[in-house]
């Protein structure tokens, strides 16, 4: 991504200067420009866009904090503008608060503590009627916790708020796993409310309820502050609660940039369920690549052919051969996790040799592998940024340590993508409860984003034994 001179193509041109009321969505496929496009129309709007409430004149959204990060830096390497980026979160809770609706401090790691809790006074009112949630690897306690807690997210998700609702509901995207009876859903509802009472006690929300507080209490948030014009990029793994949240508070044009390709949390919503109206000229494509290579986006294409209900989906987007050529992608095969550091510190001096002014991407599964990567570098004079802060600097060339998930988004000269492990990716264990076919794909897209944030070299870092993800790769198209 990036907002240096660029020479847009006319099909960009023409979402940059999109009506400036409702809505737009830009769909296309990774590196095809959707940041780009929605950084420029940002400006273009913050010029041409009617200002109609005193709020902020033009929002940019993301969903994490490191694409924030790097789109504030971007613009402001290039551009004299001002454009507002922030993730959904920062935005719906400085909304709830400046006008004094909550400033309820947000839980995430507590968040089980507090199901664990919920449950346990419910039980003191007698036998428990749950469902067995067991998965493999985690204790049937635990699998129950983590049932409950995605349970819990989707009756706010799907913004149930009383138990008769919650009996009829048809649980879409809950796999078939777990089939759950009424008095199954009885004893839940319970343990929701009493985890709802039990956060608002401790004057706490999850991160569901801004989306949830936002929309039950639009007719709340005071008008001066709402937004004119707010564009969101990677909209695709926004919950539908977040979208209709945007929706109804944005007074004039909201754009949407997304790719279902790269949807990397499972959501499930139409554009016109979360009122977005994307008929006729209003919905956008953008069907070519200026990131990665032939070569890398042929190995891409070849791992995302495996997903079949994505292929078939009419939002599908194919992915184009792009011009430029480049060097065959490389796996990189360890015998131990420990040997990976190893390979890795070669590979990044193999690539700084090469290209000294680049920068350089280890892409890994956890932030504590990222720190043993740190480590490993420091050990051998070798310098990294670790892209968890929100002061990361992106833009200085050298090497960037960063998850998958934070990779989204972003994009790198040379990417490394580590851990490709069994056990590993795909992660041993999912959810319980949750569907086995769209967990794997949530998984392949998380590798897929990984290998489409490389320019011009990728090489793929598999540890024994290898992810079962390797074997679905074209074994002509690396080396
Ligand atoms: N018209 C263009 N000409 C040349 N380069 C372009 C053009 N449009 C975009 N680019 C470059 O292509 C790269 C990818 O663009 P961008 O990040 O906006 O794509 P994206 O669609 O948001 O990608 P992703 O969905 O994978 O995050 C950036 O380096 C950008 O500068």
């Amino acid at each position: 991504m990036a907002i240096k001179m660029i020479k847009l193509t006319e099909e960009q041109k023409d979402c940059v200067k999109f009506r400036t009321d409702g809505e737009l969505l830009i769909r296309g496929i990774p590196g095809s420009g959707k940041t780009t496009v929605v950084l420029e129309r940002a400006i273009y709007l913050s010029i041409n866009g009617e200002q109609v409430t005193p709020g902020p004149k033009v929002l940019l959204l993301t969903f994490n904090k490191a694409l924030s990060t790097y789109i504030k830096q971007m613009v402001r390497a290039s551009r004299d503008e001002v454009v507002e980026a922030m993730t959904f979160h920062q935005w719906g809770t400085q909304l709830l608060r400046d006008s004094g609706i909550t400033n309820y401090r947000t839980i995430s790691d507590e968040k089980e503590g507090f199901v664990k809790f919920a449950k346990n006074i419910i039980r003191k009112y007698g036998d428990l009627i749950l469902p067995s949630a067991k998965v493999h690897g985690m204790s049937e306690d635990r699998s129950l916790i983590r049932f409950l807690m995605e349970e819990i997210s989707w009756i706010k998700n799907n913004e149930i708020k009383a138990l008769p609702q919650y009996l009829d509901a048809q649980r879409i995207g809950r796999g078939t796993q777990i089939q759950l009876t009424k008095a199954h859903r009885e004893t839940i509802f319970d343990i929701y409310e009493k985890y709802q009472s039990i956060l608002k006690g401790k004057r706490c929300m999850d991160f569901d309820d801004v989306a949830l507080q936002l929309i039950d209490n639009s007719e709340r948030i005071l008008s001066n502050i709402r937004p004119n014009h707010v564009l969101i990029d990677e909209a695709q793994d926004l919950t539908a609660t977040q979208l209709k949240a945007i929706k109804s508070l944005t007074m004039k044009s909201l754009t949407v940039a997304a790719d279902k390709g790269q949807q990397i949390y499972r959501r499930g919503f139409s554009w016109k369920s979360v009122g977005i109206d994307i008929r006729g000229a209003r919905s956008k494509y953008l069907g070519k690549t200026f990131r990665s290579t032939k070569q890398i986006i042929q190995l891409a294409r070849s791992l995302q052919h495996h997903d079949k209900q994505l292929i078939n989906d009419n939002e599908f987007l194919p992915l184009a051969d792009p011009d430029t050529e480049g060097p065959l992608p490389e796996l990189l095969i360890s015998g131990k996790t420990n040997e990976e550091l190893k390979t890795m510190v070669r590979k990044v001096r193999q690539i700084q040799a090469a290209f000294p002014k680049d920068n350089i991407a280890i892409i890994a599964n956890s932030h504590d592998r990222l720190e043993e990567f740190e480590e490993s570098l420091t050990e051998h004079g070798i310098g990294s940024i670790y892209i968890k802060s929100d002061e990361a600097d992106f833009l200085i060339p050298g090497v960037k340590l960063v998850t998958f998930h934070s990779s989204k988004g972003l994009e790198f000269d040379h990417v490394i993508v580590t851990g490709l492990q069994e056990g590993k990716l795909p992660y041993r264990t999912m959810a319980p409860g949750d569907d086995y076919e769209a967990f794997i794909a949530t998984e392949r897209k998380k590798l897929y984003v990984a290998m489409t944030r490389a320019k011009l070299t990728l090489t793929l870092s598999a540890v024994a034994p290898i992810s079962p993800f390797i074997h679905e790769l074209d074994i002509n198209l690396y080396r």
